[in-house]
């Protein structure tokens, strides 16, 4: 176990001290682009700007005989658009470490467009020691290419053992920016009887006790529920970000809408966004209702110092609810700081 204070030293000569603290950035959602697929990738310049973070996926979904042209792409797209300037992160999902693509997929791309990327997304992470070999490997190349931000890395929680090793994964590192839940491959290594990405299942139901002869009440619940909440708690006990992953199915918004309601309420970030048809629902859904911030504006002004106990609308306020609220105000705040349509609606001044 590494020392305190030696937590936060560069692990290699000459690459940049890890931030002390997050970069505080609204991070709604995380737009995957497939970056070998020259008509999408064209749209990326109109995309930056309208999404929080513009991700560049060289893994799953890319065929074998693609890797290359990805990473091509990725570079291509990187060096054509001024991100920064729009506000939008940059980001690429790099294939997983066992792989025969992950030494030139970081070579390339910290060489080639080091100094743009923001975060690299690290899939299948199973424990500590893959975010250690991460950052020691990022250190290097940081420093032999001259990067002058440190790169942050956000684990895919997408395997048994990784959920077994959440609480080391979201501590291994002061790059760590955060987590998502990756349910398609979790599916799998749990041994799960499903053929979806994300979502919940008709057959993953409770039913009510039998009352006579009348129709016994059934509802489906949340396959999700679980690993969110541990996601979650780990992620924000080491003050990183946790997400919610990817949603196949294009065609059923109500049900993307449900599941990424689901992981804003429990303490999600943001969601991926795997088409376009899904941004608009992320920016809805990440972002707090406009009654919910009024309410949470009320709860802040009654209690200027956060402490004591009030009543507002027969509902008793006191430090704990003022947290509530000010989680819910600080982040009305970063959306309106982006978006000039909410600033109004939220009217927080
Ligand atoms: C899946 C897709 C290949 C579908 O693309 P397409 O067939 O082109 O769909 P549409 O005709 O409906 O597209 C309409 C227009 O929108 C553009 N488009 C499509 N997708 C994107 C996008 N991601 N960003 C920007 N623009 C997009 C199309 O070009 C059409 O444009 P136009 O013709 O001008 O109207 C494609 O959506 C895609 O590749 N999406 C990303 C898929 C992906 O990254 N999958 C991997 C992540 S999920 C995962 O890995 C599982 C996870 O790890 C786990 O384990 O759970
Ligand atoms: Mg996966």
């Amino acid at each position: 176990m590494k020392l305190p204070r030696r937590f936060f030293q560069p692990l290699a000569t000459g690459a940049p001290a890890p931030f002390r603290d997050l970069p505080v950035k609204l991070e709604r959602m995380i737009h995957f682009v497939p970056p070998h697929n020259d008509k999408v990738r064209a749209r990326v310049p109109e995309l930056a700007g309208t999404v929080d973070v513009v991700l560049g996926n060289l893994e799953d979904a890319v065929p074998a005989d693609q890797k290359e042209a990805a990473r091509k792409g990725f570079v291509a797209m990187a060096q054509a658009t001024d991100f920064a300037a729009t506000g939008t992160g940059l980001w690429t999902r790099i294939n997983a470490l066992n792989s025969p693509w992950i030494l030139d997929d970081l070579f390339t791309i910290v060489a080639e467009v080091g100094d743009k990327l923001d975060v690299v997304m690290v899939p299948k992470v199973e424990g500590p020691w893959d975010i250690h070999y991460i950052d020691q490997l990022l250190a290097q190349l940081e420093a032999r290419h001259g990067v002058k931000k440190p790169i942050l890395v956000h684990a895919i929680l997408e395997t048994a053992e990784g959920v077994a090793n959440v609480d080391a994964i979201a501590c291994a590192s002061p790059r760590m920016h955060g987590m998502s839940l990756g349910p398609a491959d979790l599916a799998a290594s749990r041994g799960m009887k499903t053929t979806r990405v994300g979502g919940g299942h008709p057959d993953y139901r409770v039913i009510a006790d039998p009352a006579g002869d009348a129709p016994r009440a059934s509802a489906q619940q949340d396959l999700w529920h679980y690993t969110i909440a541990r996601m979650v708690d780990a992620c924000m006990a080491n003050g990183i970000k946790a997400f919610y992953g990817p949603f196949g199915d294009f065609s059923d918004l109500a049900a993307c809408e449900v599941q990424f309601r689901n992981a804003f309420l429990m303490g999600c970030a943001g969601a991926w966004t795997l088409h376009p048809s899904q941004v608009a629902l992320a920016k809805k859904v990440f972002a707090p209702d406009p009654a919910e911030v009024a309410f949470a504006a009320r709860i802040v002004a009654a209690m200027p110092d956060g402490t004591g106990a009030v009543m507002l609308d027969g509902k008793m306020q006191d430090d704990a609810t003022w947290k509530q609220a000010k989680v819910i105000v600080d982040l009305a705040k970063l959306v309106a700081a982006k978006d000039p349509d909410l600033a109004k609606v939220y009217d927080l001044g």
